[in-house]
């Protein structure tokens, strides 16, 4: 289970373009200028979500909403400046090490070692999470055979394609049996028949008690899997609900239109 309470991340801004945000809000943001920072970028402004075991919750947003920091945030690879956040009732800010033996995450960009075969990618990062040889090696067949990796299995990952990069980073991110999983946007790049093997490993590990978060900007994608959704956006959690929750507070009839209404909704709550 994550809850995470009022979650701020800004980074500090890079290169020359300071002084634009100074002349007015963001494109496609209805945030005022004046809660803007020339040397900061918000990235995440106050996220609060829970996401239970047993469930499949998905983080909705646009671009840049700040679905990658917040997850990064939860699992332990950057601080949050302000907020809190528990992963199986372990503080990701103190409790670095249990959060992380608790939580597979499945970043944005794969992040698999291209010098290693998909195999050895696996075991590498089983035995970093505290697996003997035998058990990562046997947790790794187990693995190659769930998802179907076998044609590339022992072949180096460098030209790997998006679909098998995809496989690598899932395994490596279940390699331990974490209780709670988070994928950022895992279908990004993936084909249709991947996407739906995909698909259904989510919905097993969620009927299996998992707690699953995963991040997407695909409308259709969350519809279709997710028990909960979480619609982000400008650095804020717009609305939480059921999908059909989410349609009855905004009175639309699809989750595009919904999307649409929650963060209009956000934007007449931020503040002047
Ligand atoms: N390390 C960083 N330094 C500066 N700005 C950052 C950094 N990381 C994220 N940002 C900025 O924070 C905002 C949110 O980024 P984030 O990657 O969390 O969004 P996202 O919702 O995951 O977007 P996408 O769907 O495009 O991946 C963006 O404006 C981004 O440029």
């Amino acid at each position: 289970m994550i809850i995470a309470e009022q979650l701020h991340k800004s980074f500090k801004r890079t290169g020359s373009g300071s002084g634009l945000l100074s002349l007015g809000k963001r494109f496609g943001s209805r945030k005022k200028p004046t809660t803007l920072n020339a040397n900061r970028v918000v990235a995440v402004e106050s996220v609060s979500f829970a996401a239970e075991d047993g469930r499949i919750t998905g983080l909705l947003g646009p671009n840049g909403a700040g679905k990658s920091t917040t997850l990064r945030m939860l699992a332990t690879l950057i601080k949050p400046d302000h907020g809190s956040a528990r992963v199986d009732g372990f503080d990701v800010s103190t409790d670095v090490l249990k959060v992380r033996q608790h939580l597979g995450f499945m970043p944005h960009n794969a992040g698999i070692y291209p010098r290693l075969s998909a195999r050895e990618n696996i075991i590498y990062y089983a035995r970093l999470c505290g697996l003997n040889k035998v058990q990562a090696e046997a947790r790794v067949g187990q693995l190659i055979e769930q998802l179907d990796m076998h044609s590339f299995a022992d072949r180096r990952a460098n030209g790997f394609s998006q679909g098998q990069k995809t496989k690598v980073a899932l395994a490596r991110a279940l390699a331990h049996r974490p209780q709670t999983l988070m994928l950022d946007e895992p279908t990004n790049g993936l084909d249709v028949m991947a996407t739906r093997g995909l698909r259904e490993i989510i919905r097993q590990l969620a009927a299996d008690g998992h707690c699953v978060v995963f991040s997407s900007h695909i409308m259709q994608e969350v519809a279709a899997l997710c028990d909960h959704i979480a619609i982000i956006s400008d650095g804020s959690i717009a609305m939480q609900d059921t999908l059909s929750g989410i349609l009855e507070r905004t009175g639309e009839q699809d989750l595009e239109d919904a999307f649409i209404a929650a963060t209009r909704i956000l934007g007449d709550r931020s503040p002047t």
